[in-house]
């Protein structure tokens, strides 16, 4: 039987990555950040790696971009070529590079293709897939679509809560300016029809987690 798409989309902050891997270990699901693909292809380019950003959209890429990325929630990893660049993609200067790729519509349609084949190969009943326009461009016919956000000021205590305090005014600019940039490419902030919305700004994490649990458990049944 296919493997069923979960469809998370949301902004910078909103707790996609960090609900959804829960989510996918509680329910025995595989689990697909689509954002570390676009972060890897970034890292790339910045590494002077073989790619340059204005010579993307001329490249084949599924034939030249070795990525591999673990569907695993309990064993999280991303590859290019030899290179674990795990640690690497969360690096601030790819944070700040990355919409310069994701803007590019051939690199987009490479990732819906790059998704839709780890979600095949995952070898899992269902994928909690997660990033920005995978309820409305990559899977808009998946049987579980969701919106997961926060108000900005909730987004940016949670962001700002996990770092130093010097660090917590930089990181909070990027990700402000780093969803203007995403927001001119695709709309993931408000719910395209069908799409249900959890608004966690007065949820706490566990009940983050439950609520997307019990969307799914209700739709799926
Ligand atoms: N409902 C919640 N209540 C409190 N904190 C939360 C909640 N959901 C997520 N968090 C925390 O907020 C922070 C951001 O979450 P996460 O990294 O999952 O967001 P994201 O949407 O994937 O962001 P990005 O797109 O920037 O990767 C994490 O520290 C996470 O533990
Ligand atoms: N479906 C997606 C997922 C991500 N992006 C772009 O990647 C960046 C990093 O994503 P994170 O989820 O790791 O924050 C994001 O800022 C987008 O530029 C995307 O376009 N579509």
């Amino acid at each position: 039987m296919a493997t069923k798409i979960i469809a998370i989309d949301g902004p910078a902050g909103s707790g996609k990555s960090s609900v959804s891997k829960q989510v996918a270990r509680e329910l025995g699901f595989g689990y697909l950040d689509t954002g570390a693909a676009y972060r890897a292809l970034a890292w790339a380019c910045l590494s002077h790696d073989g790619f340059s950003v204005d010579q993307l959209s001329s490249l084949n890429l599924a034939q030249v971009f070795d990525y591999q990325i673990s569907t695993d929630p309990d064993n999280f990893w991303v590859k290019v070529g030899n290179n674990d660049v795990t640690a690497a993609i969360r690096e601030p200067q790819v944070a700040e590079f990355v919409s310069q790729v994701a803007r590019i519509p051939e690199v987009r349609s490479f990732m819906k293709a790059l998704t839709h084949r780890l979600v095949a190969e995952s070898g899992k009943p269902a994928v909690v897939v997660e990033g920005r326009d995978i309820t409305t461009v990559v899977a808009p016919d998946a049987p579980i679509r969701l919106l997961l956000t926060a108000s900005e000021e909730v987004r940016l205590k949670r962001r700002s809560a996990e770092l130093s305090e010097s660090s917590a005014a930089s990181v909070m600019r990027q990700v402000s300016e780093r969803d203007a940039s995403d927001s001119k490419v695709v709309d993931f902030m408000t719910p395209a029809p069908g799409v249900q919305l959890v608004d966690t700004s007065d949820l706490n994490f566990n009940q983050s987690v439950s609520a997307v649990i019990a969307l799914i458990e209700q739709g799926l049944s």
